[in-house]
């Protein structure tokens, strides 16, 4: 029997999850692990590059136990079943390493660090935003991996001449995890996760010299960039007792775009983590974006699916189910995320209470540091269940001006949006986005997307799968949202909102680096 299996490997910003999944593209073993986030300073995020490691390792050992633990009577089940391994992770974040030690020389800088937001935005001021913006598709914008590495190059003792002198290596959290898989033989990175760092040409897919002179990053510190599907390297024998081979690497939304197989040019998708990402396949050509949306490298190859590469148009929400932890974390409204629903779905609105979830800055499509989280419209009537609605709102309709924007850039809306993540179990959420983007929400029977991203790039390049074809085919529908809204009443809640928004806009201009 070939190989029939996939490991696939999701390390997203608070945990590192493991799965194994199966020709199917079911899931057959799960195991996650949470790993600690550091706050130094306000508006800091850091995350230690050994505990990512380590959280990784552990659960891959984990979830391959688990699934050996399964097999029924009679039934053996080795790991020279698994064909391969999918690698899936949180963006941007950006790690500096040893190449002689193989331990990271300071806090790996988290994509939701704010402290290179003055540096980024002196660079504005000097004119150097739209040369970005053509090269890489990005906005000039502290949530990209160029500041953090030249600040972590500026700030950490010796690291600038120790990089000259090619001792040190930079990589993404794909890169990292790959160099510890391999024991140090492989420093590389996927497309799409390149296209992330504001140092890539996404025309030509190299790394670009201008933007490295301007952000003050030597050559050698850099990754070599491979395609998303296709034999990178195998892991080092002594880690899984036996060497397997990573043949599938994604940025973690990219690789939810492909796990909702969606392949074709138009087709997009929408992720309720912590935050919110959508993105749309924009097919072979580079979408430049004139509404603030970010133009990205949704994958390099498969053949089977488009000739080589794939864009896609992005808007990332930085406060998605994140708001739902603040009602939980910040207000004591409810004990569990889940109890959101029930709470929200007692009132038949928010009775005009108006929640702009700005609590990190807005993201796309507004690109404001400065806005901060407000609520508004409270009276003597209202109550918890309408602000838990509110907050169910704010995040639909922070996703609906992203949708918009997507609409105007490319020219057509999308007719459906397929959604995953944590919070797209809540059945009220997915309405009220339903009723505000005016199309069908669509929930798949399958939620972990990410995952199966990445064991679908994977299996491609390992044989499990021979066409985007049988991988659509397994992709199928557990509930559609319809629209339930009239125009007039859409055009209306939509305005509420537009109103709000503006009110929570540069509301914090005084300490510009501290969301
Ligand atoms: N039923 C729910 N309704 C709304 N939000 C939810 C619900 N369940 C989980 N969440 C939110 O979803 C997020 C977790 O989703 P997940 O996809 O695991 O996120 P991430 O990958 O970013 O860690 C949390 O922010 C949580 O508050
Ligand atoms: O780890 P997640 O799922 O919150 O995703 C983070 C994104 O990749 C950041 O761009």
């Amino acid at each position: 029997m070939p190989p029939r299996h996939l490991l696939a490997l999701d390390q997203g910003t608070t945990s590192s999850r493991a799965l194994v999944i199966d020709d199917q593209g079911q899931v057959q073993a799960l195991a996650q692990r949470e790993f600690p986030q550091h706050f130094p300073q306000s508006g800091w995020v850091e995350h230690d590059a050994m505990d990512i490691w380590r959280s990784q390792y552990a659960v891959a050992q984990e979830a391959l136990a688990q699934w050996q633990a399964q097999a029924r009577p009679g039934e053996t089940r080795t790991l020279a079943q698994v064909a391969g391994i999918g690698i899936a992770n949180q963006r941007e974040t950006t790690v500096l390493w040893d190449r002689a030690t193989g331990l990271p020389v300071a806090p790996a800088i988290v994509w939701q660090d704010r402290r290179t937001a003055p540096a980024c935005e002196a660079l504005r001021q000097a004119g150097h935003a739209a040369r970005l913006q053509r090269r890489t598709g990005l906005v000039l914008d502290a949530y990209f991996s160029a500041s953090k590495l030249a600040w972590l190059l500026a700030h950490v003792p010796g690291a600038r001449q120790r990089a000259e002198a090619g001792e040190l290596a930079f990589g993404t959290v794909d890169s990292w995890l790959i160099w510890r898989l391999t024991g140090g033989r492989a420093h590389v990175c996927d497309a799409s996760n390149a296209a992330r760092t504001l140092l890539f040409d996404i025309h030509r897919f190299a790394w670009d010299d201008g933007l490295l002179r301007l952000f003050d990053i030597p050559r050698a510190v850099l990754p070599r960039v491979v395609p998303s599907c296709g034999w990178v390297a195998d892991t080092d024998a002594a880690l899984f007792g036996i060497p397997l081979p990573i043949a599938g690497v994604a940025g973690d939304q990219q690789a939810a775009l492909f796990g909702q197989a969606c392949f074709a040019p138009g087709m997009a998708k929408n992720t309720y983590g912590t935050g919110c990402f959508m993105l749309m396949n924009t097919g072979d050509e580079p979408c430049r974006s004139t509404h603030r949306l970010l133009t990205t490298v949704a994958w390099q190859g498969p053949p089977e699916v488009a000739a080589n590469k794939t864009y896609g148009l992005e808007g990332s929400v930085f406060m998605g189910g994140a708001t739902i932890q603040w009602l939980r974390d910040g207000l004591g409204l409810i004990q569990r995320a889940d109890e959101v629903q029930a709470l929200a779905a007692s009132v038949p609105d928010a009775g005009g209470v108006c929640m702009v979830p700005a609590f990190a800055g807005l993201g796309a499509p507004h690109w404001d540091p400065h806005a901060r989280g407000l609520l508004v419209g409270l009276h003597r009537g209202s109550t918890r269940a309408h602000i838990a609605r509110a907050a169910l709102d704010g995040i639909a309709q922070q996703c609906a001006d992203v949708f918009e924007a997507m609409a105007l850039d490319a020219g057509t809306p999308v007719q459906e949006l397929r959604v995953d993540g944590g919070a797209s179990r809540n059945d009220v959420l997915m309405q009220l986005q339903a009723d505000l983007l005016g199309v069908p929400v669509v929930r798949p029977r399958q939620t972990e997307t990410t995952a199966l991203g990445v064991a679908y790039l994977a299996g491609l390049a390992t044989g499990v799968w021979t066409s985007g074809a049988a991988i659509a085919a397994q992709w199928g529908v557990a509930r559609r949202f319809e629209p339930t809204v009239s125009e007039a009443e859409r055009a209306d809640r939509r305005a509420v909102w537009r109103d709000a928004m503006r009110r929570s806009r540069h509301w914090a201009r005084a300490d510009a680096a501290a969301p």
